[in-house]
């Protein structure tokens, strides 16, 4: 990898948009055909019942509960956040989640519901999925949320800036989405499905990273193919190599389509193969789904009575 030389110190001026099309350029291609073999081998490794039980509950805390529906209402957020502070009614045991992930006008309901519980409120900010509008609306969408009481910023990035090679432009708007997050965590999502090539995801990686992200996510949930175990890889390759060259961590979020306990120990799996166990806390890794919970929950119960509850046992994620 190569060194860090555009890490922005506090205060520093940002690259040039010459320098950072350089370092990203720069940067190793990516082994398409071996990232596509290694997630497949490490998605087929099994793993032991008690460690089963520990994977399911820590895949719970790792979860960003999400609506993203132009149809949500302050009932539908209520009661989302109710599940996300106690998952099973009728177990006590079972751990809360991340956080609820909302678009930014349904914020002040989540804060609300939430209050105490130690669930963070994600907000979908900058005008999500597509982020077409212009910079100003983008941080005043951002604002409006961190004012409301979000402690966590989803960003989505300009893809068509960034497929045009107009790196400069990603790197300011993330830049400036960071400024306006003030103490809320900034999550960028790449939208790995437009990206074309892990080539462009690993450059996405680095360019976020050294902007000053909090955390790497693959997809808004609303473009198809969304998150997948080699967009994933290479994406844990990042924060695992910008960790040392920078000292600074940085969490991964993968986001879209994930809806198995098969696959959330699949992209745990992955987690502790490729960035180490210190990703392995809901601090440094989540997982962005709208409809994972229930089945993590039935399977979590029928680990522990032998018996399958069935997906009318529990209430809607
Ligand atoms: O950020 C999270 C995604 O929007 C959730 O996507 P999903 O509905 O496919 O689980």
């Amino acid at each position: 990898m190569p060194e860090p030389t555009l890490t922005l110190a506090p205060g520093e001026s940002p690259p040039t948009a010459r320098e950072l099309r350089a370092f990203l350029h720069g940067l190793p291609g990516v082994d398409q055909v071996g990232a596509e073999e290694r997630a497949a081998r490490l998605s087929t490794r099994s793993i032991k019942t008690s460690a089963k039980a520990e994977a399911i509950d820590l895949a719970i805390a790792m979860v960003d509960l999400t609506t993203l529906e132009g149809a949500d209402t302050a009932g539908k957020v209520r009661a989302l956040c109710a599940k996300a502070v106690r998952p099973d009614p009728g177990d006590a045991e079972v751990p809360k989640v991340a956080a609820v992930c909302v678009y930014p006008d349904l914020v002040g309901v989540a804060v609300e519901a939430l209050r105490g519980s130690g669930v963070g409120v994600a907000s979908v900010a900058t005008s999500f999925p597509s982020g077409r509008a212009p910079l100003e609306a983008r941080l005043a969408d951002t604002r409006a949320a961190v004012a409301a009481g979000a402690s966590e910023i989803d960003m989505v990035i300009d893809r068509g800036a960034f497929l045009a090679g107009d790196y400069g432009k990603v790197f300011g708007e993330i830049a400036a989405v960071k400024q306006v997050c003030g103490g809320a965590h900034l999550k960028v999502i790449f939208e790995t499905g437009e990206l074309v090539t892990l080539d462009n995801v690993r450059r996405a990686s680095w360019l976020a990273m050294r902007a000053g992200a909090d955390f790497i996510k693959t997809s808004t949930g609303k473009v198809s193919p969304a998150a997948t175990l080699p967009v994933t890889l290479v994406m844990l390759e990042a924060v695992r190599d910008f960790r040392a060259a920078t000292g600074r961590q940085v969490g991964v979020k993968p986001a879209g389509g994930i809806r198995t306990t098969k696959d959330a120990v699949r992209y745990l799996v992955l987690v502790k193969e490729v960035a180490g166990p210190d990703w392995l806390t809901p601090e440094w890794f989540r997982l962005g789904a709208s409809s994972l919970l229930n089945d993590l929950l039935m399977q979590r119960r029928k680990l522990a009575t032998g018996v399958y509850s069935g997906p009318d046992y529990f209430t809607l994620d």
